[in-house]
């Protein structure tokens, strides 16, 4: 349950807990969730699959395609839940709630309460993403970006500590089904053209988050790595 690989080897720690749940498709035994919170966290994935199918619609008219698109390509049909705690710190110079990264995920959902912390990179600067009470963040991940060819854009973010907490959030990653993970992803094709070529190579999912697992210590974005014309990051 809990999760600080870094601490052996950096002077700046990860200051969190996490319960994750992995849903592969939209299946998990309840058994294999602590009863504790049982209910809220099938209760929680429940309403979050409703946001997902709203979501999906939305960003396939934003791209030009038919609202079932994404859908049907089956790349977020699986989520990665993580329940996060971040205590107080005592010494937050030396600590982070979590590094600053770009989610390897399609998308992302977060609920935050109303500590913050969160912060986003826009040109150079961290931004503070301020809670608004009942308001999910919604992440665009790096498998997106690959997809609609730098139409959406991966965002990198971080969560600083404080001496103050804790902080709680939730953040379900959307992952391909079972069966999109067999595949290959790539630029979808409609979205192609003589003035938007194809940046990213088609890539098969397990050699994309294989290729995720490796470089994660590196905090690096690992789309660099998947174009047509590979350019040192
Ligand atoms: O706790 C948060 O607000 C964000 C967590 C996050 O970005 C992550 O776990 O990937
Ligand atoms: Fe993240």
């Amino acid at each position: 349950m809990t999760i600080n690989g870094e601490f052996r080897r950096n002077h700046v720690v990860n200051w969190r807990d996490t319960l994750a749940c992995t849903f592969l498709d939209d299946d998990l035994d309840p058994e294999d969730v602590p009863p504790v919170c049982r209910k809220e966290v099938f209760d929680y994935l429940e309403n979050m699959v409703k946001v997902r199918g709203l979501l999906a619609e939305g960003l396939s008219e934003a791209l030009g395609l038919d609202k079932d698109f994404l859908d049907g390509i089956e790349c977020m049909k699986s989520k990665y839940f993580l329940c996060l705690y971040y205590p107080a710190s005592p010494e937050p110079e030396l600590t982070f709630g979590s590094f600053r990264h770009q989610d390897a995920t399609f998308m992302t959902a977060v609920l935050q309460d109303n500590m913050g912390g969160l912060q986003v990179l826009y040109q150079d600067n961290w931004i503070d993403v301020k809670p608004i009470q009942g308001a999910l963040v919604i992440n665009i991940g790096q498998l997106m970006q690959l997809i609609t060819n730098d139409k959406f854009k991966c965002v990198e973010h971080r969560v600083v500590s404080s001496y103050n907490g804790p902080r709680l959030s939730i953040a379900c990653f959307f992952t391909p089904s079972s069966g999109g993970q067999m595949k290959s992803y790539g630029p979808i094709k409609d979205l192609l053209f003589e003035t938007n070529p194809q940046i990213y190579k088609e890539v098969p999912y397990a050699d994309y988050i294989n290729f995720h697992q490796i470089k994660i210590r590196e905090r690096i974005p690992i789309l660099p790595f998947f174009k047509v014309r590979y350019n040192e990051p």
